[in-house]
């Protein structure tokens, strides 16, 4: 396909892609809508807006037309996508669960048997197939305090417990985390409470993806997350990046899912390919430097549970979905230490202090650090760019 605006090979955004986003000068304001039309709509709009265009097309040679038609970059100020009625973050990463399982609990316990269920003393990484993984574990998150990339983030107070078996205190968090996820946009009709959607219907609720950063207060995790897992350490704020890239422009990006042997139950198992090759990594840039420093690189690929497992997963009581929720992935890490998706990982709670490029070193993250997420997928002629989720980390108040 030929574009009819000249870009670079290393554009995020080739007419390959054609993401969705909302920016201040134009009078929708919401995807809400667009979401929730079928997705057969989806299609046809893409097909549509890429034969527009396309170098062949008649409609946008008319230099009149192409300035009504196209805002530049620069002039936009971008938004939340959609109204997020409902935000949901699972906890998809098998190397991820079972660090942070390692740190809060312990080798033996890392990881709940719903999770995964030991048949004996091997480590998952051992055992990874004879095992039995059942659930896609999530929690409900908190749909008001998701922003868009460049808000800022202030630094939260809470209680922590910086000696196990003394009292607890009040202060601002010490401990202050990122986690890089990705997160799917629901789109389709709503559906109706009580009607769960199989695994085979999954794919036309997921409209698109955006890059994540669910900041977290690790202290306060650490304290109040038992028994009904994390609260006010992951409300105060999550970034999302304002694109929206569609799972049409991901389709060329597929690859084989994780291994799940033996398969999970029935309802949670599909044989089709829907797990996606999407390059993902962090950098921080420290305050009052243009020093960037790269300090993990991902990918979307090491997730154990399929976008659609969580959510036909997270429907299977009969819960009801609209156009525009979100539903995250949570954390994704790989197998190997530079690719672990927080710095509570990456720094082995501390333990490991991170090199910067400017000279300092870091444990966790430091008031006025800027968290750079950024996430792409490229084949020989293109590349699916996502853009970044940006937020700069102000000091408690
Ligand atoms: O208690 C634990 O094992 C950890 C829970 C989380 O950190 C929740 C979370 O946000 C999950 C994730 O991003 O993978
Ligand atoms: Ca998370
Ligand atoms: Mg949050």
């Amino acid at each position: 396909m030929k574009c009819i605006i000249n870009y670079s090979t290393s554009c995020d955004f080739p007419i390959e892609n054609l993401p969705y986003g909302v920016f201040s000068t134009k009078d929708e304001t919401t995807l809400n809508k667009f979401m929730s039309l079928q997705s057969k709509a989806w299609k046809e709009a893409r097909e549509k807006i890429q034969e527009l265009l396309s170098v062949n097309s008649a409609a946008l040679q008319d230099q009149n037309i192409r300035k009504r038609a196209f805002t530049p970059q620069s002039e936009a100020i971008m938004h939340l996508p959609a109204a997020i009625g409902d935000y949901t973050d699972f906890y998809s990463s098998i190397h991820h669960a079972t660090n942070v399982g390692i740190m809060f609990r312990s080798k033996e316990n890392a990881l709940m048997p719903n999770w995964y269920l030991f048949n004996n003393l091997q480590t998952h990484r051992e055992n990874n197939y004879y095992c039995r993984k059942y659930l896609p574990v999530g929690y409900h998150g908190r749909a008001s305090s998701v922003v868009v990339s460049n808000t800022a983030i202030k630094r939260p107070y809470g209680q922590t417990l910086p000696v196990d078996g003394a009292a607890p205190v009040f202060g601002p968090c010490k401990l202050m985390d990122f986690e890089l996820e990705m997160a799917f946009f629901v789109g389709g009709l709503p559906t109706k409470l009580g009607e769960p959607v199989k695994i085979d219907e999954a794919q036309d609720h997921i409209f698109g993806f955006v890059i994540m950063n669910d900041w977290s207060a690790r202290d306060i995790q650490k304290w109040e997350y038992v028994p009904l897992g994390p609260f006010t350490s992951k409300n105060l704020g999550t970034s999302i990046s304002p694109w929206v890239v569609t799972t049409l422009a991901l389709d060329a990006f597929k690859v084989e899912n994780f291994p799940q042997n033996p398969p999970p139950f029935e309802y949670l198992v599909h044989d089709d390919k829907y797990n996606f090759d999407i390059n993902l990594e962090v950098n921080i840039i420290p305050n009052n430097s243009s020093v960037s420093t790269t300090i993990c690189r991902s990918n979307y690929k090491y997730l154990y549970w399929t976008a659609k497992q969580q959510l036909t997963h997270h429907t299977i009581t009969g819960c009801n979905l609209n156009p525009g929720d979100l539903m995250a992935s949570g954390t994704i890490s790989g197998e190997t230490s530079d690719s672990f998706g927080s710095m509570l990982e990456l720094s082995w709670k501390g333990t490991k202090p991170i090199k910067l490029n400017d000279g300092s070193d870091r444990k966790f993250l430091l008031d006025g650090d800027t968290v750079i997420m950024k996430a792409y997928c490229e084949s020989d002629t293109y590349r699916i760019g996502f853009g970044s989720c940006v937020g700069k980390l102000l000091p408690a108040n």
